[in-house]
């Protein structure tokens, strides 16, 4: 790189964390500003969240009401339901919450409607349905991924391998076992001086272009949900579906919905587990559901707040195909 691209790409980095600084804060404002930046206050139940996210009468009220036991109003017009209504799916021992939300438009994450609710709302989603309507273009995809964004929710990527750990004394340690080709030293120095922080252990193991400290952005599987396929030609189902991350439906005609939900289970990366007293067999009817990933100290918080504290020890039986 020569020197003058350097200075670009320096300035290029700093631009962009200053961007995503102030997103952030446009969605995450202080005490004073109101609650502008808070989702809809709707108590998280069950073992998972999954939020409905589409345009207006793209089905998700439909969708609510032929999964759970709930019923959303649905019509044939636009905004339909102005609240979140959540619904319960019982799917193999597990109980999935799945929110109704209000429709949203362009512009939403800027406040436009319901929509900073609605893009709020998501965030405290463990799996994000995008709800599209077959029959209209591809555009609402891309829009609604651009909302999503802006309000810093990644769709379906991993989140980077960074640690930052907040110090109160000892200024900045900066270690890295890669590479950076994304950005340097110098630059994550001033992004972090930007956000205040001034005293934290910085630890990089993936060659990422790290605009903000993480923490401040969510990253959340998603499944591109096109509704309507009755209304639309084979050809167009076949393409639509061949996708990645994609789900086709039809909640009218009730096409494929027991798809959805076994491919939102697995998205959910959802694992049972049976307790057992010793000597006994274990009872199979009623698993503590985690998600992949869990911990035995999780387990114990699922059974009594507190067992953990006086856990000795454990022991554990996992299919032979298992893998956590
Ligand atoms: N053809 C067809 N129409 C559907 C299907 N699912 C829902 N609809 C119709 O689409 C319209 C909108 O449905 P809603 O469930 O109200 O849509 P919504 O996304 O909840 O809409 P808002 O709450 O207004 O954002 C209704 O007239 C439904 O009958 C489907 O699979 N095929
Ligand atoms: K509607
Ligand atoms: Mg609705």
């Amino acid at each position: 790189m020569g020197v003058v691209e350097k200075a670009t790409e320096y300035h290029l980095g700093l631009l962009k964390a200053k961007l995503a600084r102030y997103r952030a804060q446009l969605l995450e404002p202080t005490s004073k500003s109101g609650p502008a930046g808070t989702g809809f206050d709707v108590q998280k139940s069950g073992d998972a969240r999954v939020a409905l996210i589409g345009f207006p009468s793209v089905g998700k009220s439909t969708l609510l009401s032929k999964t759970t036991h709930t019923a959303s109003e649905a019509a044939a017009y636009e905004f339909t339901t102005l609240t979140a209504i959540p619904g319960v799916i019982e799917y193999k021992g597990a109980r999935i919450q799945l929110l109704d939300l209000p429709g949203i438009v362009e512009g939403a994450s800027q406040g436009r409607g319901r929509g900073r609710q609605v893009v709020s709302t998501a965030k405290t989603a463990d799996l994000i349905l995008i709800m599209l309507d077959a029959t209209k273009s591809d555009e609402q995809r891309r829009l609604l991924e651009y909302e999503l964004d802006a309000v810093g929710i990644r769709l379906n990527k991993s989140k980077p391998d960074v640690v930052f750990k907040k110090r109160t004394t000892g200024g900045i340690t900066f270690n890295t076992t890669v590479k950076l080709t994304k950005t340097d030293e110098k630059t994550i120095r001033t992004i972090l001086a930007g956000y205040k922080l001034h005293n934290c252990d910085v630890m990089i193991r993936e060659d990422h272009s790290l605009t903000s400290p993480t923490g401040t952005r969510k990253y959340i599987p998603c499944l591109y949900v096109y509704n309507k396929i009755d209304a639309v030609s084979l050809e167009q189902v076949d393409k639509l579906a061949r996708q990645p991350n994609t789900v086709v439906i039809s909640c009218e005609m009730d096409l494929n919905l027991s798809y959805l939900i076994d491919r939102m289970w697995e998205e959910l990366r959802l694992v049972k587990i049976y307790t057992k007293k010793r000597g006994a067999h274990p009872d199979l009817s009623d698993p503590i559901c985690l998600r992949k990933g869990a911990t035995i100290e999780d387990v114990c918080n699922g059974i009594h707040r507190s067992l953990a504290a006086n856990f000795r020890y454990g022991l554990v039986w996992v299919p032979v195909d298992f893998y956590l």
